[in-house]
C-alpha cells in the first residue's frame, strides 16, 4: 500500500463528473507525475489528495484517499492537520508579501514555536529548498525582492517548515524559466528523499525527466499508472501512446 490510496474516488461540480472512479496508489518517497490533456482532471485530483477542494461550491467527492491508514475525508478529520502533512504548491509563486524570513516562519510561529526554533526551521527549510546559500544574508529582505524561481522554491520552503510527509506541486515550474525550471526539477530528485512528491505537469519531459511514476489521465478517468519508463516507452493503453506520442493533447 503507498503513503496515499485512492480508492473508488469520484468528484463532481454541481452535475459535471470531474475524476471518475479513481484507485491509484501513491508510492512513498517517489515522484509521481500526474500528465493528461487540458481539463483531463489532473488538478482536480491532485487537490483530493490534501482536500484542497473543500472550499468549492457545489463540489462532491464520493469514494476514500487513505493517509495514514485514515480516510482524509472520513468524520472529525481536521482538513488544516491533513493540508500541513500533505503541503501545496501552486503554479505561480505566491509569497507572502512579508520578509523572506517571516515567509517561513509565519506558520510555524502560530503553531506556538518559539524564536530559537523558528530561526532552525528558517535555515533548515531555506537549506532544504536549495535557497539558503542565495538568501542567508537578506533574511529580512522582501520576498517580493526574490527572482520567479527564488520565489517558487522560498514556497517550496515554506511548505516544508510545516514538516509534511507529501507535498503536491501543480505545475510548479510553468511560470518559470528554464534555469529555474532545471533548478526546482533538480531540488525534486533531493525532496523525494525525506518527502513523497507528486506532481502536474504539461511538460512531458519533465514528467519522464524526474519522476518514478506517471499518470495518464483522461476525461476524467485514470487511463495507465505505472513507471515512468513503461508509460513513455512501453504503455499498454493505445490511448497512452496515442499521448505520449503526441498524437493529440
Ligand atoms: N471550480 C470548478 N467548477 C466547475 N468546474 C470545474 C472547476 N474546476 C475545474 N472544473 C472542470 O473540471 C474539469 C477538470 O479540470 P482540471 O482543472 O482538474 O483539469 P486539468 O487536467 O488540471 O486541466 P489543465 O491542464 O488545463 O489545468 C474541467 O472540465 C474543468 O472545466
Amino acid at each position: 500500500m503507498g503513503i496515499i490510496t485512492t480508492k473508488d474516488l469520484n468528484l463532481y461540480y454541481g452535475d459535471k463528473q470531474a475524476i471518475s472512479n479513481i484507485n491509484m496508489d501513491i508510492e512513498k518517497n517517489k515522484i509521481t507525475a500526474l500528465i493528461g490533456p487540458s481539463g483531463c482532471g489532473k488538478t482536480t485530483f491532485l487537490k483530493t489528495l490534501n482536500r484542497m477542494n473543500d472550499t468549492i461550491p457545489n463540489c462532491r467527492i464520493t469514494g476514500e484517499v487513505i493517509y495514514d491508514n485514515i480516510n482524509i475525508y472520513g468524520n472529525k478529520i481536521d482538513p488544516m492537520l491533513i493540508r500541513k502533512k500533505i503541503g501545496m504548491v501552486f503554479q505561480k509563486p505566491n509569497p507572502f508579501p512579508m520578509s523572506i524570513y517571516d515567509n517561513i516562519a509565519y506558520a510555524p510561529k502560530y503553531h506556538g514555536k518559539k524564536k530559537k526554533e523558528l530561526d532552525d526551521i528558517v535555515e533548515s527549510s531555506l537549506k532544504a529548498a536549495a535557497l539558503w546559500d542565495e538568501v542567508k544574508d537578506r533574511l529580512g529582505k522582501s520576498a517580493l525582492s526574490l527572482s520567479g524561481g527564488q520565489q517558487q522554491r522560498l514556497c517550496i520552503a515554506r511548505t516544508i517548515a510545516l514538516n509534511p510527509e507529501v507535498i503536491l506541486m501543480d505545475e510548479a515550474t510553468s511560470a518559470l524559466d528554464p534555469i529555474s525550471t532545471y533548478k526546482i526539477e533538480d531540488l525534486m530528485g533531493e525532496l523525494k528523499k525525506t518527502f513523497t512528491v507528486v506532481i502536474v505537469t504539461h511538460n512531458m519531459q519533465q514528467a519522464s525527466r524526474i519522476a518514478d511514476r506517471t499518470a495518464f489521465f483522461l476525461m476524467g478517468d485514470l487511463v495507465e499508472y505505472d513507471t515512468t519508463e513503461n508509460i513513455f516507452v512501453n504503455p499498454k493503453e493505445q490511448k497512452t501512446l496515442d499521448y505520449v506520442s503526441g498524437h493529440f493533447g
